[in-house]
């Protein structure tokens, strides 16, 4: 009897932003949809109503720390307030990319486990070309999980003063 195809494990990707980006994240979204091997979660924002760009870092950083999915995807109106807020979590590595160079890089050098856009600083076409990229771009390791690892170490070490 033949077995079955070994089914490959959907990737989960956790999709949050504020009011400044939910344009963007509804193509973002559209776009993770779409794309084979992706599982998506929305957690909001879904409108113009002005809300708090820390609340949706917690709810996609806690997610993935808590294992309800591998990676995120975070937007806000610039992408950095949210980024700042995201890389106050320990094992998120946030990126705020601009560009495709930037999505292929913090792939291969820095594991970046949330890509952040920003819903008023970059277009859909562009931010369609990150998303791929980031999706399809592996971590390199070696001296790069090195440098990883002294971001954890060296902030715990700072925190035990
Ligand atoms: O870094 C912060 C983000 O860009 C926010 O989306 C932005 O500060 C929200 O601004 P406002 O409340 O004026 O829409």
């Amino acid at each position: 009897m033949r077995s079955a195809p070994r089914q490959e494990a959907a990737m989960r990707i956790l999709v949050a932003c504020d009011h400044g980006a939910f344009e963007l994240k509804d193509k973002v979204l559209a776009q993770l949809q779409a794309a084979p091997g992706v599982e998506v979660v929305n957690l909001g924002v879904d409108g113009p109503d002005s809300v708090d760009y820390p609340d949706y870092a917690a709810k996609a950083c806690q997610g993935v720390l808590n294992g309800d999915g591998e990676r995120a995807v975070l937007l806000c109106g610039t992408g950095i307030g949210i980024s700042i807020a995201a890389n106050r979590y320990p094992g998120i590595r946030a990126a705020l990319v601009h560009d495709e160079y930037g999505a292929r890089l913090c792939r291969q050098h820095n594991d970046a486990n949330v890509l952040v856009l920003g819903g008023r600083t970059t277009g859909p076409n562009v931010a369609e070309g990150i998303v791929r990229v980031w999706l399809e771009t592996e971590f390199e390791g070696a001296r790069h999980q090195r440098r990883l690892d002294k971001i954890e170490s060296n902030a715990a070490e700072y925190l035990k003063r």
